[in-house]
């Protein structure tokens, strides 16, 4: 009851405070921080929704709602202050040159700030870097201060005040990485107000951040689903929420998906029952499908605000990141092509001081070929310029980040590649939502991504804040129709102009141009000093992903041996146990080599028919071009495969946690 009572006076203060009309100095303003390029006014554009509008008189209702919100808009920090709505001390947080130095306000701040204050569950839609984290730091942390019952430390004050017991917002992430980048921002906008601000993820000694909650107390606590989880339902921990007035999901899709839905609930069981402590519900994310819809209206209060800074029919990614397709003759070419993307920027640059250095991070679908490659590039990193030529990557770093890594391990790398200047990062998914890494200048995805969101934000990492960037999709021919069914939807061009990307380096490499040649040598002699076990490794478990996404699973073995002896290589492409070949329905793919002992079934290989009389190994992924005028669409629902082609759930069968 207190917290409505405490948000319908900060919703009267600002109905009475706002000017009346302030978009015509706020559109400008905006324009300035957002694209400059093909905007229409930011008002026009903005969708502001309250659920559910159904009829005619509620839509009148809700267009007389948005004429208000709109004119109400606050769009500069300081009249956040200025008006009495937020602490000055979070205000000069955010504004002071020497602190955050921030200005004006994004567009989404602008529209959600204000709701989120007045007490509404709100889910905000808004393209990748434009400024969440705040969007939501800003309204909680005003809420609690605004809680008359709080305790906290005197702004100089060194006494413990706040509890272990005393948590008013939960903010869930999906992955450890982004809950610290989300604490460590709430640490910075918290400073000086009394607020203790605390982490609980995952991969870190439970104990020793239970001491730190239990000595110092906590008002907002920042975790992935399964640490909280655990805190919370421990009653020995001595850590609990009865006062919890917040929940906030980053990133909400993600975690409202098959994945970490069940982890949500529990934890949702374990917090204080709505009816009886007032709570507001607030989740974000650059991309809300459809399929997500029913979870977010199960968790909201009804009538939520749904505030979408893009249209319906735009994709949230940014115009202002051109995206390329690119497609590989082989996946033995992936890494020869990145290598050329890094030493053309690089030749660019030494002729552009206004180019920015090459930052790029590199996107694989598994941990074993994230790791592959890093290892790989590190040897590259470690070359020395010679009398034939320069150091390959000169003082580029080389980093790696997934899951396999230890929790300190996975920490050095982010904060060893935010402070890079020039640096490719090797990543698994994660770090494809909410990492705020500056200055990235590349985001390059080798296979096809999980799925459209995956591709959606991943792209993020790059342009963020207004920033300039690129996009690259590596992909093989023979996953042409996978793609256009997926993601042909994205704003996607093709691109022919990397020579590496395309030669037939069984075939051609004799004749390759010598910058060509130098650069495939240089990756084929850095792979030559990486561990054959390693390789076979991330043969095995490309098996599964490439099986998926190849129209042809045979095309996808056929494809994985020359990557084999092209790319990794191997004698011979490794054998594969007769259960897993079995489990992924590979077993009759007679070029899948199965360990010693192991049944097959009769080879009778379907994918065969209408090619008889040509030989398996002169089978050419270049032919399958000749196919691309085909409509993608004219498929049925599931695919000759018995893959379903919906976009729901992950393209790769049972979703993993990266
Ligand atoms: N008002 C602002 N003006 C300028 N920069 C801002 C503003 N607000 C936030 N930023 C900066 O923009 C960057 C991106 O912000 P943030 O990480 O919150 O984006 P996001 O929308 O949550 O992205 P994602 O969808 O990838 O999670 C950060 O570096 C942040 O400091």
């Amino acid at each position: 009851m207190l917290g409505a009572v405490r948000r319908f006076g900060v919703s009267q203060a600002l109905r009475a405070s706002a000017p009346r009309s302030l978009s015509a100095r706020w559109a400008p303003q905006l324009l300035k921080w957002q694209a400059p390029t093909n905007r229409v006014p930011v008002l026009a554009k903005s969708l502001h929704t309250s659920f559910p509008a159904l009829n005619a008189a509620s839509a009148e209702a809700a267009a007389q709602e948005k004429e208000l919100f709109e004119s109400e808009l606050i769009t500069e920090f300081a009249d956040l202050q200025e008006k009495g709505l937020i602490d000055p001390s979070i205000i000069r947080n955010i504004t002071h040159p020497g602190r955050m130095g921030l200005k004006t306000m994004t567009e989404v701040q602008s529209q959600t700030i204000s709701q989120m204050l007045g007490g509404d569950d709100v889910l905000a839609q808004a393209k990748t870097g434009t400024g969440k984290t705040l969007a939501f730091l800003v309204p909680t942390m005003q809420n609690i201060l605004s809680d008359p019952t709080l305790t906290r430390s005197k702004p100089q004050g060194r006494h413990r005040s706040a509890g272990s017991s005393d948590i008013r917002a939960l903010i869930i992430s999906p992955t450890r990485e982004l809950a610290e980048q989300i604490a460590a921002e709430a640490i910075k906008v918290a400073a000086g107000t009394g607020l203790v601000v605390q982490t609980a993820v995952g991969g870190t000694h439970k104990r020793s951040g239970l001491m730190r909650i239990q000595r110092d107390g906590c008002h907002l606590l920042v975790g992935t689903p399964g640490r909280i989880k655990d805190i919370l339902s421990d009653p020995s921990s001595g850590v609990s929420a009865p006062k919890l007035n917040t929940l906030i999901l980053d990133e909400a899709d993600r975690l409202l998906d098959q994945g970490f839905s069940a982890e949500i609930n529990e934890i949702k069981d374990l917090l204080p029952d709505p009816s009886k402590v007032d709570r507001q519900t607030l989740m974000l994310s650059a991309t809300v499908p459809k399929e997500v819809m029913t979870m977010v209206k199960r968790t909201m209060k009804p009538g939520f605000k749904f505030v979408k800074t893009l249209r319906d029919d735009e994709v949230p990614t940014h115009m202002r990141v051109p995206q390329k397709t690119v497609f590989l003759h082989g996946y033995e070419n992936a890494l020869p092509a990145v290598l050329e993307l890094a030493k053309s920027h690089q030749a660019r640059q030494a002729e552009d001081q206004n180019l920015r250095p090459f930052k790029a991070i590199v996107y694989f679908n598994s941990t074993s070929e994230v790791n592959l490659s890093a290892e790989a590039f590190m040897v590259l990193r470690n070359m020395r310029g010679d009398a034939r030529g320069p150091a390959p990557l000169g003082r580029m770093r080389v980093h790696q980040i997934h899951s396999r890594l230890t929790q300190a391990a996975r920490t050095n790398s982010a904060n060893n590649f935010r402070r890079a200047e020039e640096a490719i990062l090797f990543s698994s998914d994660v770090t494809s939502r909410g990492m705020d890494f500056p200055e990235v200048t590349h985001v390059i995805q080798v296979g096809p991504p999980r799925d459209r969101e995956t591709y959606i934000h991943r792209i993020g990492r790059t342009g963020r804040a207004g920033k300039e960037g690129e996009g690259w999709l590596f992909l093989h021919d023979g996953e042409y129709e996978f793609f256009q069914n997926k993601l042909g939807d994205l704003p996607l061009t093709e691109d022919t102009t990397l020579s590496t990307a395309s030669l037939n380096m069984a075939r051609d490499l004799d004749t390759a141009s010598p910058a060509t040649a130098e650069t495939i040598t240089q990756i084929k002699d850095a792979m030559n000093e990486v561990s054959p076990i390693m390789k076979e490794t991330t043969y095995r478990s490309q098996l599964g992903t490439m099986s998926q996404s190849f129209t042809k699973r045979r095309n996808a073995i056929l494809a994985l041996n020359s990557l084999a002896i092209h790319g990794y290589g191997l004698p011979e492409p490794p054998s594969v146990k007769a259960s897993i070949a079995r489990n992924l329905g590979l077993d009759r793919i007679k070029e899948l080599k199965l360990e010693e002992g192991g049944p097959r079934r009769r080879a009778i290989d379907p994918f065969d028919a209408g090619r008889r009389g040509r030989g398996s190994e002169d089978f050419s992924f270049e032919d399958r071009r000749s196919n691309r005028g085909r409509s993608p669409h004219g498929r049925s629902g599931h695919s000759s495969e018995g893959r379903p082609s919906s976009r729901t759930g992950s393209l790769y069968g049972a979703r993993s946690r990266y």
